[in-house]
């Protein structure tokens, strides 16, 4: 009798839980655990065998449920993430003190809520997200979920970006697709924030708050995804063509200037001008400067910040790159077009034209895990911007549209799972 699907599924997540769990004991590693004590970080020093093992084990667990829960539920999952969103809106986390447990009577007093509101916003993250647990009825304690919370001010920044800037706009975004419109002001979140005339962008430039918990979650990119820009385009060789001067890299919306950072500290021969809107650069030296540590500080030197508009003509002449990480894929094919052609009369021969960004698959050349990930940031991009990820040949098709004398065009998928890549242009003109 051949394996059924789902014991196959099962015998898969047993050998390489299996793997995991011995990488846990050879290395003295702590158990995953929902305790409030447990891990907030993922498992670490991961090998690539245990990074397939994990990616292996969550895939196959997902499909096992998917297939054990049967079609109904595919169409109809549990989709309400209110309770979570109030627990990030009344800062509840930050209430609940971290080594003993509070009365749900004494935790509404302390956020200004109903005792029984907060009770059942509780009762739902607990069971739902493992957010909060009640040891003793009545009484409320930390997981290692809501010890994030309480903790880490980057969770914060993640929650309010996804539960006040992602999820209205996802809520208008069918709406935005009827209309049929390429604007960039026609999007899930123009509509949710009635923005009129402006996009995304200009919106936010308007509501400094709500910009710089953008540029903060952008700040967060992983390491993994900054090493992999760093790696998979030859800047040494760009450092070696500036000869006695260093080379220029104008990181064009490059917010708080992160990505320049990183690349500045791995190649001391580059210099980078870090562009964005005047609202995102506005200070972002004095916190450049603010968060290197004393024998980093000559870095500062080399990274400037200047506001430009990419909309209009570059005014940073005769670099040897221009870089626009994860920014074309805020915008559509005519925006793009644009913003590349706006660099063109700056561009010397030779010059490079360097883009990080998502470079979407075949559909089903790439695990469950990672295939869902970028057909979520597809979507966000969608309900956020009215824009889109791309597929390889598309983002050479965006580089033609814009002008015949980009040549050399290489799209290279990189680490990140494979799911980015660092896409070059050069221009021959
Ligand atoms: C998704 S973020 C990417 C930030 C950064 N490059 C990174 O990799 O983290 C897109 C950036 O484009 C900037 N931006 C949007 N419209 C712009 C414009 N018209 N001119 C310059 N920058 C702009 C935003 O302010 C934001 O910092």
């Amino acid at each position: 009798m051949s394996t059924s699907r789902i014991i196959q599924l099962a015998q898969l997540i047993s050998s390489q839980t299996s793997l995991i769990d011995q990488h846990l004991q050879n290395n003295n590693l702590p158990e995953p655990s929902f305790n409030q004590d447990g891990p907030t970080e993922p498992i670490q020093n991961e090998t690539p065998d245990i990074q397939k093992a994990k990616t292996d084990v969550i895939e196959a667990t997902i499909e096992l449920r998917q297939l054990l829960e049967g079609p109904m539920k595919l169409v109809l999952p549990e989709s309400n993430f209110t309770p979570l969103v109030a627990i990030h809106r009344f800062k509840i986390a930050s209430h609940v003190p971290l080594d003993s447990t509070i009365s749900f009577t004494e935790l509404a007093t302390k956020c200004g809520l109903l005792e029984h509101d907060l009770k059942r916003i509780i009762r739902y993250t607990a069971i739902h997200h493992r957010v909060f647990f009640e040891p003793t009825k009545g009484f409320v304690a930390h997981t290692a979920a809501s010890r994030l919370i309480a903790e880490n001010p980057i969770a914060g920044h993640l929650m309010g970006l996804t539960f006040d800037e992602c999820w209205p706009a996802h809520n208008h975004a069918v709406e935005a697709i009827s209309h049929c419109s390429t604007s960039a002001n026609i999007s899930g979140y123009s509509i949710a924030n009635n923005t009129g005339s402006l996009n995304t962008f200009q919106y936010l430039s308007a509501h400094k708050e709500r910009a710089t918990r953008f540029a903060f979650a952008m700040a967060t990119t992983s390491k993994a995804s900054l090493d992999a820009l760093s790696t998979h385009f030859p800047w040494p060789e760009l450092s070696a063509t500036g000869g006695g001067g260093r080379s220029l890299v104008v990181d064009v919306g490059g917010s708080k200037g992160h990505v320049s950072l990183h690349l500045a500290r791995t190649y001391p021969d580059l210099r980078f001008i870090v562009q964005d809107l005047p609202e995102v650069i506005d200070g972002a030296a004095d916190q450049l400067l603010s968060s290197l540590a004393q024998d980093d500080a000559a870095i500062k030197d080399r990274i400037e910040f200047v506001p430009h508009d990419m909309f209009k003509e570059q005014t940073v002449k005769n670099a040897d790159v221009y870089l626009l990480r994860y920014v074309l894929h805020d915008w559509g094919d005519e925006y793009c077009i644009d913003i590349i052609k706006n660099l063109i009369p700056a561009l010397k021969r030779g010059a490079r034209i360097v883009v990080q960004d998502h470079v979407l698959p075949e559909p089903g050349t790439m695990g469950l895990l990672q295939e869902m990930q970028m057909r979520s940031m597809d979507a966000i991009m969608m309900s956020l911007f009215n824009s889109r990820e791309r597929e390889a040949e598309e983002w050479r098709d965006l580089f033609k549209q814009a002008d015949e004398r980009f040549g050399n065009v290489i799209v290279n998928r990189i680490g990140e799972n494979g799911s980015s890549g660092v896409i070059s242009a050069e221009w021959l003109g």
